[in-house]
């Protein structure tokens, strides 16, 4: 039986949501992850360093007994940001980064920057302090067609912002094209990209070839298969500007089957059978310990993690539940289309 043991990743970008549907989801990550970086998009979303304090505290409840998970908080960025909070929030230790969306660019996003200029205190201070900035690359430009948002964000942006900040530290979250790879792969310093494990199995053709598919709606959208091929390439690189960011993001399915259906893909459960299976295929097994455990850690200045997981191949396929159930209803999970051997023991 072929098997692999790697340092116990993290997950650089993640969503638990709040109330039942955390409690129905945050097992499936702590299960395998030690820390995740918690995206701040509830309702109302997460802006103060009170908030994160209180978001914390109701993360770490839900926490299953015998687990032991470390969320990695983050403020919620908008035009009225006050740049002494988010420097405590650093200095206490809870705040690990402040994620931008722009205003309108996915699930919760309505409260936003519309104006960069106007969070620009927030970012020098962030600079000085060293304090990373994620971000939502893709533009809300109604003119700009949906697969080509980011590569605008990243000219019209987020070129701009760090030509401006070139101290900030931003991360590029979730990256889906070969411009974002090679706008990172060309940078010489302060920037490093998160890639999803769907964005690595899926293109645009799962959602949309022989009907509609809710549930491979995401944002940024899955792009066309050289984008794809250009994030297998950046992923299993072992370059450590691209670490893994799942994105699992739970909607319960009556809010993605539906005439307009939420964005998110729920990949918790089985993020690390999907992400050993791509790397086989791309025989990079060797450089999966750099993508999921190490080059993460090594951005956001943390140590790795100490403990393993040990991941084996099975003969027969390694199965999981079509849908959980949680407290808030069901959620669809992420379904790669093809047999998962690897599984974590
Ligand atoms: N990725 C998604 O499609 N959805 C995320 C928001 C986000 O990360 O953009 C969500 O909160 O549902
Ligand atoms: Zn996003
Ligand atoms: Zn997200």
């Amino acid at each position: 039986m072929q098997s692999i043991t790697i340092r116990r990743p993290d997950d650089w970008h993640l969503h638990l949501r709040d109330g039942e549907m955390l409690k129905g989801v945050i097992g499936d990550t702590s299960r395998h992850f030690a820390r995740a970086i918690i995206m701040p998009n509830l309702v109302p979303p997460v802006v103060t360093t009170a908030d994160a304090a209180a978001y914390r505290e109701r993360i770490m409840a839900a926490v299953p007994a015998g687990d032991r998970f470390q969320p990695l908080m983050t403020l919620y960025l908008t035009e009225h940001t006050n740049p002494d909070d988010v420097e405590a929030g650093k200095a206490s230790g809870l705040i690990t980064a402040v994620k931008l969306y722009p205003a309108g660019a996915t699930t919760n996003s309505h409260g936003g920057v519309r104006d960069i200029e106007k969070a620009m205190p927030v970012l020098e201070r962030m600079a000085r302090i060293g304090l990373p900035l994620c971000v939502h690359g893709e533009v809300t430009t109604p003119e700009v067609d949906i697969f080509d948002r980011e590569a605008v964000f990243i000219d019209t942006v987020l070129e701009p912002l760090r030509k401006r900040l070139p101290e900030l530290k931003v991360t590029m979250e979730h990256v889906t094209t070969k411009d974002g790879i090679d706008y990172i792969s060309s940078s010489k310093a302060n920037l490093a990209g998160s890639i999803t494990t769907h964005h690595l199995i899926i293109n645009r053709n799962a959602i949309l070839v022989g009907g509609i598919k809710p549930h491979y709606y995401c944002l940024p959208v899955a792009k066309r298969e050289h984008h794809r091929l250009a994030l297998r390439a950046a992923a299993t690189s072992g370059d450590a500007r691209f670490f893994l960011g799942t994105d699992s993001a739970p909607h319960v399915d009556p809010l993605k089957e539906c005439a307009c259906g939420c964005a998110g893909i729920y990949t918790s459960i089985n993020t690390m059978s999907c992400l050993v299976h791509v790397f086989e295929e791309e025989n990079a097994l060797d450089r999966l310990e750099a993508f999921a455990s190490l080059s993460g850690p090594a951005w956001y200045g943390l140590p790795a993690n100490e403990d393993t997981i040990r991941l084996v191949r099975r003969e027969t396929p390694v199965t999981y539940p079509a849908k959980i159930e949680t407290g808030a209803g069901p959620v669809t999970v992420f379904d790669p289309m093809f047999p998962l051997h690897w599984d974590v023991v």
